[in-house]
């Protein structure tokens, strides 16, 4: 099965791979068509509708998987959200979210100042690229769940619900 993924974030390539292990993966550089910071669980999950798509739009006989990162409020608390979407050759569409955490407030006024969580996560942790590497996720759990096994999760639940639709 030849799968693409809309990104160049290794944490978002690694958990396609891990989950479709014997897929042929290779990786597109693709627009999200939304905010470079999602502020919504709707923005979000469109903005890994809209890199699936792209993806498998780009390729034969393959799926195209989209993984976006975002925040949402929950009684006005600023969480951390992740969608993943799965297009079909044939454009069926599968989505599901991820793992949602809270965020400090102090970044909260900071993304409302239109930061973006990867740029505002560099200096919060004194760290290089954590959006490439353990992720915010990572640094508010102290390292016990990091991005890629979250998107690992959310990438799982696209494969089970293609995989009970086929
Ligand atoms: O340090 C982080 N740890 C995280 O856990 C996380 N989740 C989301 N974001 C940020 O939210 C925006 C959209 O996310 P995003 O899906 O576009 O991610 P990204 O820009 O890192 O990848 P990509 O656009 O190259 O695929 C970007 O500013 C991301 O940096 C995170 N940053
Ligand atoms: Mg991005």
């Amino acid at each position: 099965m030849k799968i693409i993924v809309g990104s160049k974030n290794p944490t978002k390539i690694k958990a396609v791979q891990e989950v479709f292990a014997n897929g042929v993966i290779s990786s597109l550089d693709v627009e999200s068509h939304v905010a470079a910071q999602p502020f919504s669980d709707e923005e979000t999950r469109k903005g890994a509708i809209n890199r699936a798509i792209q993806c498998a739009e780009s390729i034969r006989n393959g799926m195209g998987i989209g993984l976006e990162g975002g925040v949402m409020y929950v009684d006005n608390r600023l969480f951390l959200c992740n969608w993943g979407a799965l297009v079909t050759q044939n454009g069926t569409i599968y989505t599901a979210s991820g793992a949602r955490i809270l965020l400090p407030e102090e970044i909260n006024q900071q993304l409302k100042s239109g930061m973006e969580l990867g740029d505002v996560m560099d200096s919060y942790s004194k760290k290089h690229d954590v959006r490439k590497k353990e992720g915010a996720i990572g640094i508010f759990t102290n390292d016990l769940v990091s991005r890629q096994e979250m998107f690992t999760h959310v990438v799982r639940l696209l494969r089970g619900q293609w995989e009970y639709g086929k």
